[in-house]
């Protein structure tokens, strides 16, 4: 298995480009599914999550085109297979997001049931009671969501009992087809989400009330093509901002989206970072100066990212003061922490509080990574510890950032990848 080696102590400094969102692209992959037209997807980051979504529907008979810049072209008219196997969708959950379109355009669908996995158990209920009321047929059997209607699905009204992401992009996408009306409500409000009404919009949908709390979409008869480029991913350009946060430097991100990143952006200036935004890009400066601990409590969009807990951590364990950290969504997200005291980080955690004192400085490791955002934290905290880290089961960070060793490397860190 590859691994991480991080020797830590460097100042980061300079200017790295932000990827394309991985949580936008996979959405928009499987929104393709709802046309036979040819399909053109631009800035789709070059990540593991995105080569298995272009399997899956590979799979299922799609003809995938990819070029050099990582754009590729879709052409669904060759589909003849509606399954979305357990070997794919148990590296990633995302492919639960096929379901929606695959129903909503040909009727049927077989996708595997996502198990838990390290940050929480995960449910789909919500995806599922959303296709119900919208006419389909659901069975769970053998471990596979068997899905099916006659006809076309209805339109519906559908409130979700919790704000979820790929639950409301789902509903979003089987909507585009259905008959009639559908409101969904407590919609997740995401810019990911947006991304993909966005998408479906120049698909030929009739979506409006996205990044509200409240869409609306007035099922047409079918979908077209379409040529879109996907937004930048504002995890990852959380992630580096906070690598220049914690080894005291200076970065900037370029090619990235300010106003999707302002509960990051106030936490970060909160921790005493002189932030400096343009049109696309986000500078972040801590004059050689060490952060100030700050308290985060996640919640879905406009507050702050459950997908930036773990790096906020990573930040607190080196900075002035204590911190708590709060996580509000998923029951599990604090795998991180045990590593992180390997490093010499202080962490108290009761219930889904962690409590953190900063220490004046933590110290290489060999650390094992759990999940994405855990990698992302451990990665952060070896950039400032003393000596060397060796980050395990890598593949985790694969999922999510786009070739990160050649990204902070440019930025002045040491890194190399260790391949086994
Ligand atoms: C591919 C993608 O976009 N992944 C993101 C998406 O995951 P994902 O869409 O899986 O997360 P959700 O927004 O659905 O989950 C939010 C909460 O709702 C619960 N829930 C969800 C669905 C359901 O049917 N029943 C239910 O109870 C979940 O267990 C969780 O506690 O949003 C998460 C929350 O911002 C992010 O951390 C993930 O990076
Ligand atoms: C949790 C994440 O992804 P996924 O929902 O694909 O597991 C993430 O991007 O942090």
């Amino acid at each position: 298995m590859d691994k991480l080696l991080i020797s830590g102590g460097r100042v980061l400094n300079g200017v790295v480009r932000a990827s394309g969102a991985k949580n936008a692209a996979l959405p928009i992959l499987a929104a393709t599914l709802l046309t036979k037209d040819l399909i053109t997807i631009k800035n789709l980051p070059h990540l593991h999550d995105i080569t298995t979504m272009l399997e899956l529907l590979g799979s299922m008979g799609c003809g995938v085109v990819v070029d050099e810049k990582m754009g590729v072209e879709l052409n669904v008219s060759t589909l003849d297979n509606y399954e979305a196997p357990y070997e794919l969708v148990k590296t990633m959950r995302a492919s639960i997001l096929v379901l929606g379109p695959l129903i909503s355009h040909f009727g049927k669908a077989v996708v595997s049931l996502p198990g838990g996995c390290a940050i929480g158990s995960r449910p789909v209920d919500l995806h599922l009671r959303g296709l119900e009321a919208m006419g389909a047929t659901i069975e769970v059997e053998n471990g596979n969501i068997i899905a099916s209607v006659d006809g076309r699905l209805q339109g519906a009204r559908i409130f979700f009992d919790k704000v979820t992401v790929t639950g409301t992009e789902n509903l979003l996408m089987a909507a585009c087809l259905a008959e009639g009306r559908t409101v969904l409500e407590n919609s997740a409000r995401e810019p990911e989400v947006v991304d993909l009404a966005e998408c479906l919009i120049s698909m030929g949908a009739i979506i409006s009330g996205h990044g509200t709390d409240t869409i609306i979409i007035d099922g047409v008869d079918r979908l077209h093509g379409t040529t879109y480029s996907v937004m930048p991913d504002r995890i990852e350009t959380g992630t580096f901002l906070i690598a220049g946060a914690i080894t005291g430097g200076k970065v900037r991100v370029i090619d990235t989206d300010v106003s999707s990143l302002e509960a990051v952006i106030a936490k970060l200036e909160e921790a005493g970072a002189i932030i400096t935004t343009g049109d696309d890009w986000i500078e972040l400066d801590m004059k050689g100066e060490r952060a100030t601990a700050v308290n985060i409590s996640t919640a879905p969009y406009p507050a702050f990212p459950t997908d930036m807990q773990a790096q906020f951590m990573a930040l607190n364990s080196v900075a002035k003061g204590v911190g708590s950290i709060t996580e509000n969504i998923f029951e599990n997200r604090f795998m991180h922490v045990n590593e992180l005291m390997r490093m010499g980080a202080e962490v108290e955690v009761t219930g889904n509080t962690a409590i953190v004192r900063g220490c004046e400085s933590l110290t290489g490791a060999p650390v094992m990574a759990t999940d994405l955002r855990a990698s992302a934290s451990l990665v952060l905290a070896a950039l400032v510890a003393q000596g060397e880290t060796k980050i395990d089961r890598i593949y985790h960070i694969d999922r999510g950032y786009e070739c990160i060793e050649e990204k902070l490397g440019s930025l002045g860190a040491k890194i190399s990848r260790v391949l086994n």
